[in-house]
């Protein structure tokens, strides 16, 4: 796939987001998953509401990558991060596509915090999600000329409660955000174990922020469930989120005796 061909992707009423389903098959999908659960167990990191794992090297907290190779089932079987290049969408990024992924483990009722992501990583993002479907919020901050006390959380500054995107993502889909969109606004995940939808008849309700990338999806059942007030109860959902850290340190600082 082209940087031209990522238009077909483009969600609705948005610039800078892309929806991509069937990124990887399902066979890819079981593989991933049976790697990541294969992973030695030191390499899960324990937040108090999910797990994670980090590949591709530690951030020092300049933003600096001390880096490290990616595992063969990113880089070889099935290529994620050769493909998410093809897609061109980090055409202007310091390496041209990922070199770094964070893998978030979300249980039923696990969720994310509407956060920003550091400053150290391109405004590109490419999501990768495996084994559940998700809903996707983008928040605004209530009052865009108060001074952040904390960028990176948002504390200090107050947050619409009403997302002005959301996003529904099915498993094996690749949702990938630039810019505007990355940067200066918040994303989350609600902490439930089901998705309730609203009827149909409810979509232009001002409370309610509708699915953007609806005629996207490429599973009806999904479809039929977020157009017509149906109930989807989460599974474990794994994602891969794939960022290219710009400053990269040398992989030769104590080669020299
Ligand atoms: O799991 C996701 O889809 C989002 C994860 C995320 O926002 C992050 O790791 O910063
Ligand atoms: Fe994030």
């Amino acid at each position: 796939m082209s940087a031209e061909g990522l238009g077909g992707y483009l969600v609705p009423g948005t610039d800078e987001a892309y929806y991509i389903p069937n990124f990887v098959t399902e066979k890819e999908e079981e593989y991933l998953i049976r790697k990541i659960c294969e992973s030695p167990r030191q390499k899960w990191k324990a937040l108090p509401n999910r797990r994670l794992q980090i590949w591709g090297g530690d951030l020092t907290p300049k933003g600096l990558l001390i880096p490290q190779a990616l595992p063969p089932f990113l880089d070889t079987y099935p290529d994620v991060i050769a493909r998410i290049r093809a897609t061109g969408a980090f055409q202007s990024s310091a390496h041209g596509g990922p070199n770094h992924v964070i893998l978030n483990e979300y249980c039923p009722g696990q969720g994310i915090m509407p956060h920003e992501d550091g400053p150290a990583y391109h405004p590109v993002v490419a999501t990768l999600s495996l084994a559940s479907h998700t809903v996707f919020h983008y928040y605004r901050y209530k009052d865009d000329t108060s001074t952040p006390k904390d960028h990176e959380t948002g504390s200090g500054r107050s947050i619409d409660k009403k997302p002005f995107l959301t996003l529904f993502l099915e498993p094996r889909s690749l949702v990938i955000t630039r810019s505007s969109l990355y940067q200066g606004h918040l994303h989350g995940i609600d902490d439930v174990e089901d998705d309730v939808f609203p009827p149909a008849h409810a979509v232009h309700d001002a409370h309610i922020t509708p699915i953007a990338n609806v005629d996207l999806l490429a599973d009806s059942r999904y479809r039929e469930a977020v157009l017509h007030n149906g109930n989807l109860t989460r599974k474990v959902r794994y994602s891969l989120t794939c960022r290219d850290i710009e400053r990269v340190a040398s992989r030769l600082p104590f080669a020299k005796r």
